[in-house]
């Protein structure tokens, strides 16, 4: 059994549609998983489902890997975790896209990662005669289709993309035979608005439906549920946090979940207000910030957890790292695995991490590998590094996704089928491979060119790939030792821990984007690079913006539990401190015992 406070309980236990608001580290994970295993028993005896969209595929795998534990084989079987993007796929296109003419008879996922989608970037600016500029491939990512089929996201908005160039681009993708993730979801809208036998199946196929972070939805996946709610058949349960909305850029839409919540009368009254996870300094501190009502307070072991929360202004953001957020952990014997640097921009993490790694100490986040991280092998080879080095890790899920994407690189193809028997039969072979290979070859590099080798032998052995890739694979390994020459590490001395210390950051101190910690937690955080033109960034011209910048800061804090840095500098004079800093009461050089 989950445990649960009261508010928990009385929200999981509404039987009406329900929009929950629920306060950082309120177990939203927790109250989802216990509404799923409740909902599951009372659709057992039916052909009834229930369905679970999240926003990552990360927290796919934890709901479901947390199914296993609290569940029975019925929950499991009941219950359809998915992100919106593969709930689509399933549920519309992959059986009805033959109802869009325009639509390949068949079609594989166009990410970035495949070379196709370079390829057909470049040609779609030819045929412009514009030359392909650094930030072209970033334009063309971003880009979205809003409900009306239209262009929309940074890359549009902001960027070079432009309405024809987006048009031709996504007839490429589609002469190509691919969709990217917004034309999933246009598509799937378009097939549930024009064929309503379609939307009404899937509304009889759930019962309910329970949407994690609402309000990171966007305009066409709102519009989808609307759709689906249209024949009156499935519940929805939303649950999200307003104030920890940051994903405008990505085209969410907050105040459209709560415009949609209110229209099919969901109950709105209920809140998550227990954080569990952070002391009661690092909440007040949150709370001076963003005022909630009800209030916010720390609960369980939290409660008692003493805070240290600090403001410094320093020359440098590194200083802030190695004078104050270094020794603060030493003082308070957190380990640098429990620890978080974040900043607003990769671009600030990218220095830090590489002087710190000359400092010896290690990091997991960008400028910490010493190769390019989208070479062919550096994925799989990390993760099989970590299994090698490590008697006690068995990283399967780490492998069977860096062999999905291997697979996909190599072949074009997108094998969901590596995430069953078969593709595990591989992943532990490789697994069992790279221990052996890190016996015969224990240098980092040896073992680098080995399993490049065996891995090309057993993806052929098994039928994943028609021939061996073994020169493509050798290539790859060249070319990381090309990076790491090139980045001056002593490759003589190169160790296969290493490569694992990027699967495997289990002992390295983290450096995160603030966009990329949300829904984490760590015992200390240390804010960097706090200043006007950061956070906000110096484009925000909008009240919209400027609120946003400040939800971002919210969630940045709102992810330590007991340790809580947060450091401006004057690297830039013209930089000023960031607004919030004083917003949320902190004072300079303040630490402050709660
Ligand atoms: N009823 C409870 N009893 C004890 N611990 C709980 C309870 N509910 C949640 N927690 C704990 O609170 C912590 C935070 O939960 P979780 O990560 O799900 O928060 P969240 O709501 O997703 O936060 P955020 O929105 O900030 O990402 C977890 O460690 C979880 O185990």
């Amino acid at each position: 059994m989950i445990s649960l406070t009261e508010e928990q309980q009385s929200a999981v236990e509404v039987e009406k549609h329900l929009l929950l608001a629920a306060c950082p580290g309120s177990g939203k994970t927790r109250v989802i998983l216990a509404k799923l295993l409740g909902l599951a028993d009372t659709v057992e005896k039916s052909p009834r489902f229930i369905g679970c969209i999240t926003y990552t595929n990360a927290a796919v795998d934890e709901i479901e890997s947390r199914l296993r534990v609290y569940g029975t084989n019925t929950s499991t079987e009941k219950c359809d975790v998915s992100t919106i993007h593969s709930f689509c796929l399933q549920h519309i296109l992959r059986p009805y896209s033959w109802l869009v003419a325009e639509l390949p008879p068949t079609f594989k996922v166009l990410t970035r990662e495949i070379a196709d989608f370079e390829q057909i970037v470049e040609a779609v600016e030819d045929h412009f005669g514009r030359a392909t500029m650094a930030r072209t491939f970033d334009d063309y990512e971003s880009l979205r289709v809003d409900v009306h089929g239209e262009p929309a996201g940074d890359g549009f908005e902001h960027g070079i993309v432009t309405r024809d160039s987006a048009i031709l681009y996504w007839e490429f993708v589609r002469a190509r035979g691919f969709l990217d993730f917004a034309m999933i979801l246009f598509y799937s809208l378009r097939i549930l608005r024009e064929h309503p036998f379609v939307a009404r199946g899937i509304a009889a196929r759930f019962e309910w439906l329970l949407v994690d972070e609402f309000q990171d939805t966007t305009d066409v996946q709102l519009a989808i549920f609307r759709e689906l709610h249209r024949h009156l058949t499935t519940k929805f349960f939303m649950v999200g946090d307003h104030n920890q909305s940051i994903m405008s850029f990505a085209g969410a839409r907050p105040d459209l979940a709560q415009e949609f919540a209110t229209e099919i009368g969901a109950e709105l009254d209920y809140s998550l207000t227990a954080n569990f996870r952070s002391a009661p300094g690092v909440v007040n501190t949150a709370h001076t910030l963003i005022a909630t009502n009800p209030r916010m307070h720390s609960e369980g072991k939290a409660k008692d957890f003493d805070a240290k929360v600090t403001y410094v202004h320093v020359s440098q953001p590194l200083n802030a790292i190695t004078e104050h957020f270094l020794p603060m952990l030493q003082d308070e014997g957190i380990e640098l695995g429990n620890a978080a640097v974040l900043a607003p921009w990769w671009t600030h993490l990218i220095p830090v991490a590489r002087a710190l790694r000359e400092f010896d100490i290690p990091v997991f986040g960008p400028g910490a590998r010493p190769y390019r991280r989208r070479r062919l092998l550096a994925g799989l080879a990390e993760q099989l590094g970590a299994c090698a080095e490590s008697e006690h890790f068995l990283g399967l899920p780490g492998v069977e996704k860096a062999l999905f994407r291997l697979i996909g690189d190599i072949t074009g193809a997108t094998r969901f089928d590596v995430f069953s028997y078969a593709g595990r039969r591989t992943a532990l072979a490789l697994i069992y491979r790279a221990r052996a290979c890190a016996t015969a070859h224990p240098g980092g590099k040896a073992w680098l060119y080995q399993i490049a080798a065996e891995i090309a032998e057993q993806l052929y052995t098994d039928g994943w790939v028609p021939a061996p890739p073994t020169a493509l694979l050798e290539a790859s390994a060249d070319e990381m030792v090309r990076d790491m020459r090139a980045n001056r590490v002593d490759l003589e001395n190169l160790a296969i821990s290493d490569m694992g210390l990027f699967a495997n950051p289990e002992k390295a101190l983290k450096l995160i984007t603030m966009h990329n910690s949300k829904g984490r937690e760590f015992d200390a955080v240390a804010l960097i690079s706090m200043n006007y033109g950061h956070l906000p960034h110096f484009s925000s011209t909008t009240q919209e913006q400027y609120d946003e910048a400040r939800r971002l800061f919210y969630v940045g804090i709102t992810r330590a539990k007991k340790v809580l840095l947060v450091a401006s500098d004057f690297s830039d004079r013209r930089n000023r401190p960031c607004p919030f800093i004083t917003e949320a009461g902190l004072m300079l050089g303040g630490s402050e015992d709660w």
